[in-house]
């Protein structure tokens, strides 16, 4: 029976924290949507999750309307109290993603009032990915968050560093602070801390620079109904099944994969840029795609094809940007936005590669990942290999139009992995 319940605002974010507790111990499963884990239709659900110590539920929330995000991360709360789960976890990104009105402090306030807990910590700290919180400021590797090229993100740019600050026009709590010297004194001060009249109805924002620092934490909160944060805080728990094994491999050397590209972040594209004079590829051509869809993305599909034909060994790659420039910001009249339009595309893509034969994909970005696993209609994903900090192959089951396909998907951050992820990451399928 799982007694971890973890909601995650995006999908990548939610493979990454199910990486992150499979390693800590915990038999974790990722459920796609509320619905995967508990729904009115299947009254056995609690029995199917009988043999998980953690489930996460991937939600598409990080940028959707603050009411839809509020109302989804409450029903996948719900859900996961229906299988049994009593403490619960809110991943977020661990470069806050968020705009002024949401939703990290409207869906944190929510499943305050959904758990009954008065106060939450706040931790985006990530060390093995280089983000850091000291003082309250939000680092990317050697960058405050402002300087770091999530300046420049397409859907939530982030032009502050100060956690406590992005966070108050977020929430209706107070945003409180705890610095690093608490938490270095152990965590018996760090809990004595939390525990005082100051922090009482608080999101309160804690350092950590290491994961050590993480570990306190966690020890700290352990009785804490709800905590809130980035994959790193979970390094700092342990689950009942050290030696679990992870999934298996679905795929074999050989079967067709592609690489999925819709990020536009600094990694995705020296990841994109690393690949294009290793692999065969296409950019999204935005305008055919206004002109005419299907024949759009027939003619990427049709080119990936041709491509397995002639080398199954290496995975095409479509992606959506190279430089900078390629991101466009206005909307035309009458058209749907880019952002929806590439996601839309890369969706349709994946559809119709897996019904071509399609076994192993590897997907970047969060809202990229989002659309694709949900147009493929996967419920569930079990964890497999790890392929970098944050980033893990994943088995799941997907209909993308009625016949069921077992495949390997990899689900990677818009900033994760190493510049060869995309010619590298197949390795570790096995
Ligand atoms: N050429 C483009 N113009 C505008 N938006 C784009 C373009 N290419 C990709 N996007 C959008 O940028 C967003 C990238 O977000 P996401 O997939 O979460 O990546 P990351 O993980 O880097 O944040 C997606 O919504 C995607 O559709
Ligand atoms: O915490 C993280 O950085 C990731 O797990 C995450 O949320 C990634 O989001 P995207 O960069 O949008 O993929």
């Amino acid at each position: 029976m799982p007694t971890l319940g973890a909601i995650a605002d995006d999908f990548t974010g939610a493979t990454d924290l199910a990486t992150m507790l499979v390693a800590r111990g915990f038999r974790t499963v990722v459920a796609v949507g509320a619905d995967a884990v508990a729904s009115p239709a299947e009254p056995d659900a609690p029995d199917r999750w009988a043999d998980a110590d953690a489930v996460v539920v991937a939600l598409k929330s990080r940028t959707a309307p603050v009411a839809q995000a509020v109302q989804e991360s409450r029903r996948a709360l719900r859900a996961l109290r229906a299988i049994g789960c009593r403490r619960f976890y809110f991943k977020y990104c661990s470069t806050f993603d968020s705009t002024p009105r949401g939703n990290i402090g409207p869906v944190t306030d929510a499943l305050l009032a959904e758990t009954g807990e008065r106060r939450t910590v706040v931790v985006p700290s990530f060390p093995a990915t280089g983000r850091t919180v000291y003082r309250g400021r939000l680092f990317v590797h050697d960058d405050l968050l402002d300087e770091s090229p999530m300046r420049h993100h397409p859907l939530t740019p982030m032009l502050d560093s100060r956690v406590d600050r992005l966070l108050r026009p977020q929430t209706d709590h107070p945003v409180t602070r705890v610095g690093l010297d608490t938490v270095r004194a152990g965590a018996d001060r760090l809990r004595a801390e939390l525990d005082d009249e100051a922090h009482a109805d608080a999101l309160v924002v804690v350092d950590a620079v290491d994961d050590e620092d993480l570990r306190t934490v966690a020890a700290a909160t352990e009785d804490f109904g709800l905590v809130t944060g980035a994959a790193g805080l979970a390094a700092g728990l342990t689950g009942p099944h050290p030696d679990q094994a992870r999934a298996r491999a679905a795929s074999r050397p050989g079967d067709p994969g592609v690489v999925l590209a819709g990020s536009a972040s600094a990694a995705t594209r020296a990841q994109v840029a690393h690949a294009l004079v290793r692999l065969p590829h296409r950019r999204l051509d935005l305008t055919l795609l206004r002109g005419d869809f299907g024949a759009a993305v027939a003619g990427l599909t049709a080119f990936v094809r041709d491509q397995w034909a002639h080398d199954p060994a290496r995975p095409p790659l479509i992606y959506a940007v190279a430089t900078p420039e390629d991101v466009e910001t206005d909307t035309p009249a009458g058209a749907e936005p880019p952002s929806v339009l590439v996601e839309r595309a890369l969706a349709a893509c994946a559809r119709e590669l897996v019904d071509a034969g399609a076994r192993r994909l590897l997907v970047a970005g969060g809202e990229t990942s989002g659309a694709v696993v949900t147009a493929l209609r996967a419920r569930t994903l079990a964890v497999g290999a790890p392929i970098a900090p944050g980033v893990a192959w994943a088995r799941t089951e997907v209909r993308p139009s009625g016949a069921a396909h077992t495949v390997d998907l990899a689900l990677k951050s818009g900033n994760f992995g190493g510049t060869d992820i995309f010619t590298q990451a197949w390795e570790q399928l096995v």
